[in-house]
């Protein structure tokens, strides 16, 4: 089995209720949002993988049909409905890494220079089992480094858990803060999502384009 040194893990299997259409195919500068994660991902890791929902499936298969480093996925049926832990869980056990950088499909300002910074950050937290940046006082789990702990996982999501934070506390986790971030990145609204119409007509007004 190929053991890859870095994957990258793109959360796209929400509901999107409050925007009301699937977050992942929303307009982003030039691109739609997937096209942009995915761009950037390529930059740091040797396969994508895009978590997906089921209506959504199809219309990624065709946007992506050349590329023979993506694979897209829907949730392990055992954990559907777990939320962004079952995408995890289902991306590690699909490839093999040591790493895996995790994106939801609904940030839009993350962006190559923080995840080579995040990447950095792997090879020099290698004692870690999870890295992921604070940002006023709030974690962003969905923004982070994860190292492969699909039995874990596993484990957790059987029990019943769902819940990220838990998932978190019950690690060895390396917090980022802003001045450490800060330094890879000026764009300050980094982990700024969009969840509702009013978020992304908001972020399109203020993009500098
Ligand atoms: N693979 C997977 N990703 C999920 C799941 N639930 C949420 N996500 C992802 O986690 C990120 C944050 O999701 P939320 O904004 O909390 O939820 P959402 O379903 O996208 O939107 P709402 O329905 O409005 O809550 C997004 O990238 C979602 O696609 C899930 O059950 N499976």
């Amino acid at each position: 089995m190929i053991m890859y040194k870095w994957v990258t893990l793109i959360l796209a299997g929400g509901q999107s209720r409050r925007m009301g259409t699937s977050k992942t195919f929303l307009p982003r500068k030039d691109q739609l949002m997937i096209e942009h994660l995915v761009s950037i991902s390529q930059e740091v890791s040797g396969h994508t993988i895009i978590i997906s929902h089921e209506n959504d499936v199809l219309k990624l298969n065709k946007l992506f049909i050349q590329n023979q480093n993506i694979a897209i996925l829907q949730d392990e049926q055992r954990f559907k409905g777990f939320g962004p832990l079952a995408g995890l869980y289902t991306g590690m056990k699909h490839i093999n890494a040591e790493w895996y950088f995790v994106l939801a499909n609904d940030m839009p300002n993350i962006n190559i220079s923080y995840l080579k910074g995040l990447q950095q950050c792997t090879l020099s937290h290698p004692q870690s089992d999870i890295i992921i940046p604070i940002h006023n006082g709030r974690m962003h789990p969905l923004a982070g480094a994860y190292r492969n702990q699909e039995k874990g996982l596993y484990e957790y999501l059987n029990k019943g858990n769902k819940k990220m934070t838990d998932f978190i506390d019950s690690v060895s986790t390396y917090k980022i803060l802003e001045q450490e971030w800060g330094e890879w990145t000026n764009q300050n609204k980094l982990f700024f999502n969009m969840n509702t119409p009013s978020d992304l007509s908001n972020w399109e007004k203020n993009i500098d384009k």
